[in-house]
């Protein structure tokens, strides 16, 4: 039963592979949420909980968890689900943890750019990465809290202070471009989604999120020039849609949890050992020079990142966005850096 939820949530993966990965042959996996009371918190724990591949679902924020925790708790899926709360309960919350998805930190209002997030954010995350680096080292990290161009810069120096930085397991969270982009591609182009790829490259603000629309398919012939630039637009302000329709209260948080979910999904499936396994994520990188981090297409398995793929042909149109993008991700990128080695 809940192979088939999630088959109809996630839309990952032929049914075939998911059968083969059913709850009584799949390896107990724990999954650990820090933030889970927020917005996207309590929708990724439902979905999370949904999930066949995860055995123990640990849910820990400052303040709610508990009945969160309790909520999702009743639902009849194989995760066991234990709900953590103020930061002496952090180190259980974390042990043993085999992925961790932090969506633990302040939204934009209207008006506010991710890096007005910075000063609070930074913090919350640091804190949390130093939690990380001593009670589950070896966890793939999902990093959401915004903004990600420069917490995941964060995460890497903590961990390296820690002695425990793998990069091949710290993850910045950007398939929430890809889910817009190929949503608003197929709208567009009037193809259905279901079949829809679009990669996304480059960071997650503004016009650091470049969408290849050129490499999308299906391929169309339909979409003229301004109908490409008009989808990079879209696809690059998202977010801001979001946060100006939602007045105030917030940033996306169910089409992130749905993201978000969709990514942790490829961690454990990678994992787990499941073969050709590509999404686009926010990783060290050497794939632009200059650019510590860069977000492309990566294949995940058993360790994390296996390989990060790069750009493939760009038409004119992405090059110029590609150079354009480079001062501002540089920038945030060692902000971050220089905030967790002086901080
Ligand atoms: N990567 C992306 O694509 C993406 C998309 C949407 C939102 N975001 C970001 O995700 C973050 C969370 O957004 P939200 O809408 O869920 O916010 P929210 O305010 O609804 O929830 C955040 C939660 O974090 C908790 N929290 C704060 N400090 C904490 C700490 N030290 N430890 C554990 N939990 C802590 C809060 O108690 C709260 O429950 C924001 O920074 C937002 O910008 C990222
Ligand atoms: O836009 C935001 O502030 C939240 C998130 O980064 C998004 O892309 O929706």
């Amino acid at each position: 039963m809940s192979s088939i939820l999630l088959r109809s949530v996630l839309k990952r993966g032929s049914a075939s592979a998911i059968r083969s990965f059913s709850s009584e042959s799949t390896p107990a996996r724990k999954v650990a949420v820090l933030g889970a009371a927020g917005g996207i918190g309590q929708p990724l724990a439902l979905l999370m909980k949904l999930n066949p591949l995860v055995s123990s679902l640990s849910l820990y924020d400052i303040m709610g968890t508990p009945g969160v925790a309790a909520d999702v708790s009743h639902i009849n899926t194989r995760a066991v689900v234990a709900g953590f709360m103020q930061e002496e309960q952090l180190g259980e919350a974390l042990k043993g943890a085999d992925v961790v998805i932090i969506p633990a930190g302040v939204p934009r209002k209207p008006g506010m750019t991710r890096d007005d997030l910075f000063n609070i954010n930074a913090g919350i995350v640091k804190g949390l990465c130093t939690a990380i680096a001593k009670y589950c080292p070896e966890a793939i990290v999902n990093m959401i809290s915004n903004p990600v161009n420069s917490t995941v810069p964060i995460a890497a120096e903590v961990f390296k202070k820690a002695g425990t930085y793998n990069e091949k397991k710290l993850f910045g969270v950007t398939t929430l471009d890809v889910v817009r982009a190929k949503t608003f591609y197929a709208g567009k182009a009037k193809v259905p989604v279901e079949g829809v790829n679009v990669p996304v490259v480059g960071g997650h603000a503004g016009i650091t999120i470049l969408p290849l629309f050129s490499q999308a398919t299906p391929a169309t012939n339909a979409l003229g020039a301004d109908d490409i630039k008009a989808l990079t637009k879209r696809t690059q302000d998202g977010g801001t849609e979001v946060v100006e329709a939602k007045a105030g209260k917030g940033s996306a948080t169910l089409s992130m949890a749905y993201a978000g979910a969709v990514f942790a999904d490829a961690c454990l499936k990678g994992l787990n050992g499941v073969p050709d396994i590509v999404e686009c994520s926010f990783v060290q990188s050497t794939v632009i020079s200059g650019l510590p981090f860069f977000a492309s297409k990566v294949r995940l398995g058993k360790n994390g990142v296996e390989e990060v793929l790069g750009l493939g042909p760009l038409s004119d149109f992405e090059k110029e966005g590609l150079e354009a993008l480079k001062p501002e991700l540089k920038s945030s990128i060692e902000k971050g850096i220089k905030f967790a080695t002086e901080s």
